[in-house]
């Protein structure tokens, strides 16, 4: 019985010690009930020292069933009241009453309550800790005694010690012995959870106590929390946990309140955010934190979407181009975005508490307050709403073109001002190219028609305040086409240049060289002499020194060329004439300087006008006859000695409906000049085709050639050689049919170009024949080049072949080289006879000319060709 006493005590004790603060009360109820019975008591309870040390409160209380104590709870006992029983407290680890009556007299407060209750014996066994005197055990007896042993009464003392000091460890750590209803109301009503947490020497954490809505938030019951934490701990959010477990441990090191926040799992596996502040405390076997931790899933979640509009917000204004300010009314800067720092050379701390106006040039940067203070009291600003150029200057001193767009607005009743600056340098580059290019030929960077007329209007306004003349000089290159196409572009382009230097270099800085066009060029000269004819010799000097300086050999791309220009002059006084007409009259005189053999200065005289007005009329007269067929081909035979009609020459004849017949020699030029030779020669071509195609057909003409005249222009179109074969092809004419005149002037220009397309129609059955031979050139070297059939003796030498010896010896030199080169030779203008017999002489049997017949229209050349055949005898 004794062992087995000892035994229950030993195993009370051990339940005590490990007992968890939630877990005492029961525990220790177990002592007091099973001590109590062991010792024949009525009732056993534990009394604790109140929070102020001046009373005993009653606890845990265990009353035997059959007694006749009543439950009491919590009752308090001043300790006042028992000054001798407190003195055998401090002098007894075990006070044991069994004579109340027998107790002294300052025992008397004592004996007098336990009279009152009747109790007869008593055993107080006092609960120390570090001196400290934390309450009482108590066991009552009300009939008979109780008994301990000596051995008993150790065991007990010493259970008062583990029961001291299990109420001292979990006094420390913060909890209530009571089940503390009050404890229980707090935690329910702290919005949030409390609970405490420790870790123990291996590193176990548990939470002793943990509120009801930290069990409801995370379904995690108290008991379980108890034991262990961990299942809160798992509940981290994995990316948050070892942030959170590492700051657990760095409070755990330094013993500093762990605060963190954090997201974890709740009962329902929703992700919410936590805030956790604790406060360590370090006892001597473990760290207990005691803690608060609050769900801010809202709070944060209201906090993240105001980061992010922040984050994107600035984002954006650090993303855009525009540098973008905030001012108050004292032009201090309030903020500034990416683009401010990088546009003006500061950093956002500099500009931040600047003036705004140092980021502006004199004289806004002196002005700048007064135009706020304005805008404050009057409202008025040329600024506010608007888009505005103006100038910024940078944190170098670099003044450069901005547009400013300025807007106002109120944050918490104060006024500030947002400012949008756009750097517009590259724009405003951009415009003055762009103007430049309006006003300037690119390549020579001379002033262009536009500029030109500009300042000629300038001019000629001013002018007529002064006694001056002034004169408009249009020049133009002669032949700056075949350097062109022999040299290349660039090289002809490397000549432009140097041309516009010469002419820059001889005129004065008032009067303005403009290139209007290709090679066309016009001066300007303002202030030449009030009396006309000076002013015009004037002219013609600056137009002969411009000259001479072009027919100067120059050096381009390692050729030596020798240019030369026509020039035509008007010479005028202020505004007589419209600036067009003016310009006019220098392009008439231009014309008539390159008619008249070019490399020359003609000055425009109102003849020169009219003439040109007719050739205008001329070619309108053309075009309009073109569309009319107004035009024909008439054939011309050629005669091969002594009778046979071998060929005959296409000419073309134009039927004018008032004028009548109109020579070729009349409109053919007015065609060449103005570009209609393309249309016009194309349909001679063509027609020319059709009728070699009907002649196949016909006995007697299928053996006829049909020669026709081409001219430069349209010889030298890219796709000549193609236009004939196609034509050819589209009419059904035989190749071989067709003879293409060519003159001596035409082969001479890019003979590469002129070799190229002989060949390709030779190669085709084209037959050629060189006109005007004799007149020109006549070189070897492209008549051995390309592909001629026939040599033409100008009707020029047969006209006199009769009278004039060197014509006759020319004619003879033309025969002998055809006979050479194994060339057909015919002569053309043979008018009499004795001029076909002198040609036969030298060994020219085929003619053409008046002396055979004129030409003639395709109806009658049949009958022609019929009495021709028949007569003809040289
Ligand atoms: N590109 C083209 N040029 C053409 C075409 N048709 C004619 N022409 C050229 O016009 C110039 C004048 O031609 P036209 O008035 O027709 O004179 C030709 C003959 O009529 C003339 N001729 C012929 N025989 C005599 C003669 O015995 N005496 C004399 N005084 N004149 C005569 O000669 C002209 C032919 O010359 P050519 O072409 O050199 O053989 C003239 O240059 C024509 O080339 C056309 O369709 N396209």
């Amino acid at each position: 019985m004794k062992g087995e006493f000892q035994d229950v005590i030993s195993a009370l004790s051990s339940t005590l010690r490990a007992a968890e603060p939630k877990q005492f009360d029961t525990a220790m109820l177990d002592v007091l009930t099973r001590i109590g019975e062991h010792l024949g008591a009525d009732r056993a309870y534990m009394l604790t020292l109140s929070e102020d040390g001046s009373s005993l409160e009653k606890v845990l209380e265990w009353i035997r069933q059959s007694s006749q104590f009543a439950r009491g709870r919590n009752r308090k006992t001043p300790l006042s009241r028992y000054p001798w029983l407190m003195k055998q407290l401090r002098l007894q680890s075990c006070v044991i009453i069994d004579d109340p009556q027998g107790l002294p007299q300052e025992a008397r407060t004592e004996k007098q309550d336990l009279d009152a209750l009747q109790i007869q014996s008593l055993i107080f066994l006092p609960l120390w800790q570090d001196a400290q005197l934390l309450g009482l055990i108590g066991f009552d007896k009300v009939h008979g005694l109780l008994t301990a042993s000596i051995e008993t009464r150790e065991k007990l003392i010493a259970l008062a010690e583990t029961v001291g000091s299990t109420l001292n460890r979990i006094k420390t750590s913060g909890v209530q012995l009571q089940t503390n209803s009050d404890l229980d109301q707090f935690m329910k009503l702290v919005p949030g959870m409390v609970f405490q947490y420790e870790v123990d020497s291996i590193d176990e954490p548990r939470m002793p106590l943990v509120s009801q809505q930290l069990e409801d938030v995370f379904g995690l019951p108290s008991e379980r929390l108890a034991k262990t934490a961990n299942p809160l701990l798992n509940r981290i959010y994995e990316r948050d946990y070892y942030g959170v477990i590492d700051s657990i441990r760095l409070s755990r090191e330094n013993v500093t309140p762990f605060r963190e926040h954090f997201r974890a799992w709740t009962a329902e596996d929703e992700l919410h955010y936590f805030r956790v502040i604790s406060i360590p405390e370090q006892l001597p076997d473990k760290v207990l934190w005691h803690g608060y931790m609050a769900d801010v899933t809202d709070q944060i979640q209201s906090e993240q979407a105001v980061i992010d509009q922040m984050v994107w917000t600035r984002a954006i204004l650090d993303n855009i181009d525009d540098a973008i300010f905030s001012i108050d009314p004292s032009g201090t800067i309030q903020t500034v975005n990416r683009s401010a720092e990088k546009l003006f050379g500061y950093s956002a701390k500099t500009l931040k508490g600047s003036k705004i106006n140092m980021v502006m040039p004199e004289p806004y940067r002196s002005r700048h307050d007064s135009y706020i203070e304005r805008y404050l009291l009057t409202g008025e600003s040329s600024i506010m709403g608007h888009n505005r150029e103006l100038e910024a200057m940078s944190k170098d001193g670099t003044v450069f073109p901005i547009e400013l767009q300025v807007s106002e607005i109120k944050i918490d009743e104060s006024q500030y001002f947002i400012g949008v600056v756009r750097d517009i340098t590259e724009r405003k580059d951009n415009e003055k190219k762009i103007d430049h290019l309006a006003y300037y030929d690119p390549l020579t960077n001379l002033p262009n028609r536009r500029l030109l007329l500009e300042r000629m209007q300038q001019q000629l306004i001013a002018s007529t305040r002064h006694q001056s003349r002034q004169a408009i000089l249009f020049l133009d290159l002669d032949n700056f086409k075949n350097l062109n196409d022999s040299l290349g572009h660039s090289v002809g382009d490397q000549y432009l240049l140097q041309l516009a230097h010469q002419l820059e270099n001889n005129v004065t800085s008032d009067d303005t060289v403009a290139r209007i066009g290709g090679d066309e060029f016009v001066i300007f000269l303002t202030a030449l002499d009030f009396e006309h004819q000076v002013a015009v010799n004037q002219a013609h000097q600056v137009a002969n020194d411009i000259r001479q300086t072009v027919t100067a050999p120059a050096k381009l791309a390692s050729h030596e060329y020798i240019g030369s220009l026509s020039v035509g002059i008007t010479v005028f006084h202020g505004r007589e004439d419209t600036l067009e007409d003016l310009l006019k009259q220098a392009d008439i005189a231009l014309n008539q300087a390159k008619n008249t053999g070019k490399n020359t200065a003609c000055l425009f005289d109102p003849s020169m006008q009219k003439a040109a007005e007719k050739k205008l009329q001329r070619e309108s007269q053309i075009r309009y006859a073109m569309v009319q067929n107004q035009f024909e081909l008439h054939y011309q035979p050629q005669i091969l000695n002594p009778s046979r009609v071998t060929s005959v020459e296409a000419l073309i004849r134009w039927q004018h409906p008032d004028e009548g017949w109109i020579s070729p020699a009349d409109f053919i030029p007015v065609c060449e000049e103005s570009g209609l030779i393309l249309e016009l020669g194309e349909w001679v071509v063509d027609t020319a085709c059709q009728q070699l195609a009907a002649w196949s057909f016909d006995k007697s003409k299928a053996h006829l050639i049909v020669a026709i005249n081409i001219s430069a222009k349209q010889f030298h179109q890219k796709d000549f050689a193609n236009q004939v074969i196609k034509t050819v092809e589209r009419t059904g004419a035989p190749a071989e049919k067709l003879e293409l005149e060519l003159t001596e002037s035409l082969v001479v220009q890019d003979i590469n170009d002129v070799a190229s397309k002989m060949d390709e129609l030779r190669e085709y059955g084209i037959r050629f024949s060189l006109d005007d031979f004799g007149t020109g050139y006549s070189s070897l070297a492209y008549l051995k080049r390309l592909p001629f059939n026939q040599l033409k003796i100008d009707k020029s030498f047969v006209q006199d072949i009769l009278n004039d010896e060197s014509d006759l010896e020319i004619a003879k030199m033309i025969v002998a080289l055809a006979q050479t080169m194994n060339l057909e030779v015919i002569a053309e203008g043979v008018e009499t006879w004795p001029q076909a017999r002198a040609l036969a002489d030298i060994g020219c049997h085929r003619y053409q000319g008046f002396l055979f017949a004129r030409p003639i229209s395709a109806e009658k050349i049949t009958d022609t060709i019929a009495g021709l055949n028949q007569s003809v005898k040289p």
